[in-house]
């Protein structure tokens, strides 16, 4: 028996409030999904009351939402560290629990999990064990959910239990027929599509209520056949600046929690940057458009929203949708801008290749969370993109190293009409301006020294590191020339005569070594005969668990010191590191 199966009713509420107020004082204090979790401890609770897991599996889609089912599995401990380097992750983790299983915080997955781990029982003799998949409203309007739908509605001997918690959001309001479908079943109208699909239906059902949860989750665990079980609840229930909170604190940093104000974030990011410019080119571009997968908030389109109401399209979790609708539209005489946190997109990689590239369409990618993003994990660092959609044929893909250089980029995006482009930026404040001592071909030259023999790629944010790099070479007599190549792909001729002028050049990227900047520039030159020995700085090809940005940067060597040192280790293989002025 597990810690909530033998509690009364007046203990099941006083535990659900002793769960809120834990929530909201370690969130608040670490950072974290707030809203999601705060409208799920009544569920979560029921849900172990009536599961046996792990013998039942429990599946989380997104995971975000998992913070309750941690803490009811004996890990109230972890939240003094969590999402932190070492700390416990934010999402479900198998390392840390038998209870644990969907790690992956991309959207629209568990169902799809749920008929594979339901048929793999079948196929071993375990058929009685239950399966169980809570989904949200918001990840119900991701395509994969419906393809699952669709073979669980062709299987009634499955013992699939679909909880749909259907708090009518995700960041914002649910959006399409969806939300009008479970709109009406919330007032009782009609039937269900689950139930026109072939599953039985349960519900609607009040999500904050353990006991009408119990007695639903026990009807559906014995009908021994696929079921949805429609939960109502309201996210960032019990703290009220959460539901009060225009996107009801879906994802928090450090809060007050006497208030639920922000605490110490502040300053310019990448993502107001691109939010303010492209409400400006929005103005003189008509034909401008943007679209979003259920993040309009997150990814800085108010602006563009507010003035262009009826020029943002927000198509629900549903990012292969949107690449391919803004391909219909940049077929219709417009310029889409479909703006994505970068590892979403790759859900979109066909997408990407047959819909927009073999078309040669003019749409335009905004990739937010490119690179390092730090608390959220291996399966939210934007740590592909880069290196995967330089094969994509035509496009072209930049990365700003300052305000000013994205605000230039974007322009040059949206003037672009022959193909795909990408501009990609991290999850950070924006640094300082980085100015240019001079501009050969599209490359901006940010550092020249005449007899340099070491030649620095900065890549995006990470110019300013290579600077610093450079300032820290020089001191010991090592003179570097620092460059900015602004679009990463194609490869600029320029970047690769300047290249073959040094010794050695370093690319530095905050995206996996193969397929990066680097890769392709030591091919460029090897095809051209040059002795100049080429490297990158980059990350490896690996799943990068969670920590803080800044540190995880500097473990994978991607700052100041780490490409220093990366220089001095690569002259020192070259024999090039004579007279060399001892640190001062
Ligand atoms: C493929 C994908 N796109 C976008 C996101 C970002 N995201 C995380 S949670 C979320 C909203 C989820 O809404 P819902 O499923 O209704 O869960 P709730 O937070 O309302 O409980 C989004 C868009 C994601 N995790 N995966
Ligand atoms: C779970 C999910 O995918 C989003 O909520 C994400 O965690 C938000 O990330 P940011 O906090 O970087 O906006
Ligand atoms: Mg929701």
């Amino acid at each position: 028996m597990n810690a909530v199966e033998s509690l009364g009713p007046a203990e099941l509420d006083g535990l659900a409030a002793d769960i809120r107020a834990f929530l909201v004082d370690k969130v608040s204090a670490a950072g974290g999904h707030l809203g999601s979790n705060l409208g799920v401890v009544e569920l979560t609770i029921a849900l172990h009351r009536v599961f046996r897991s792990p013998h039942d599996v429990l599946l989380f889609d997104t995971g975000h939402q998992s913070y309750v089912h941690k803490v009811l599995t004996g890990r109230a401990g972890g939240f003094d560290r969590l999402r932190q380097a070492g700390g416990m992750s934010g999402y479900p983790a198998r390392e840390e629990s038998a209870h644990d299983v969907i790690e992956n915080s991309h959207a629209s997955t568990a169902l799809s999990y749920a008929d594979g781990v339901a048929k793999a029982f079948r196929v071993r003799g375990e058929g009685s064990r239950r399966v169980v998949a809570v989904v949200g409203d918001g990840a119900l309007t991701g395509g994969m959910c419906w393809e699952a739908l669709n073979n669980l509605g062709a299987s009634p001997d499955l013992p699939v239990v679909v909880v749909l918690n259907d708090n009518g959001r995700s960041y914002a309001p649910t959006v399409g027929g969806l939300a009008a479908h479970l709109d009406d079943l919330r007032s009782g109208g009609g039937s269900s599509v689950f139930e026109r699909m072939g599953l039985a239906y349960v519900g609607p059902v009040d999500g904050h209520d353990v006991v009408a949860l119990e007695t639903a989750f026990r009807t559906a665990a014995s009908c021994g056949r696929p079921v949805v079980v429609h939960c109502v609840t309201r996210k960032g229930k019990g703290y009220a600046p959460a539901e009060n909170d225009g996107e009801r604190m879906h994802a928090v940093g450090v809060l007050d929690p006497s208030t639920g104000r922000p605490v110490g974030r502040g300053g310019q990011t990448w993502t107001s940057v691109f939010g303010e410019e492209i409400a400006a080119i929005g103005a003189s571009r008509p034909d401008v458009v943007c679209l979003t997968a259920a993040m309009p908030g997150p990814v800085g389109l108010g602006p563009f929203a507010a003035r262009f109401p009826d020029r943002v399209f927000d198509v629900g979790i549903a990012e292969q949708h949107a690449v391919t609708a803004a391909a219909g539209m940049a077929m219709t005489g417009l310029h889409p801008v479909v703006a994505v946190y970068s590892v979403f997109l790759s859900r979109a990689f066909d997408q990407v290749l047959m819909d927009v590239a073999l078309h040669g369409l003019p749409v335009t990618f905004v990739l937010d969370r490119a690179g390092i993003t730090g608390p959220d994990g291996a399966s939210h660092h934007g740590m592909w993109d880069a290196s995967v959609l330089p094969v994509v044929p035509g496009i072209r893909i930049g990365a700003p190293r300052d305000a000013e250089a994205l605000r230039a980029l974007l322009r040059e995006a949206v003037e672009d009409g022959t193909g795909p482009t990408v501009v990609r930026y991290p999850k950070a404040a924006v640094g300082p301006a980085v100015p240019a001592v001079r501009r050969v071909g599209g490359v901006d030259v940010l550092r020249f020294a005449p007899e340099a023999r070491v030649l620095l790629v900065g890549v995006g944010a990470l110019a300013g590191e290579c600077l610093a790099a450079a300032d820290a070479l020089a001191a010991r007599g090592v003179q570097v020339t620092v460059v900015d190549p602004r679009w990463t792909t194609p490869l600029d001729p320029a970047l690769v005569e300047m290249a073959a002028g040094h010794r050695l050049v370093v690319a530095v990227e905050d995206t996996v070594a193969a397929g990066s900047l680097g890769g392709r520039l030591a091919q460029a030159l090897a095809a051209a005969g040059s002795d100049t020995c080429a490297s990158t700085c980059a990350l490896p090809s690996a799943f990068v668990p969670h920590g803080s940005r800044e540190q995880l940067l500097s473990g994978y060597g991607l700052d100041a010191d780490g490409i220093a040192a990366a220089v001095l280790e690569r002259l020192d293989s070259l024999g090039e590191r004579v007279g060399l002025r001892p640190v001062a």
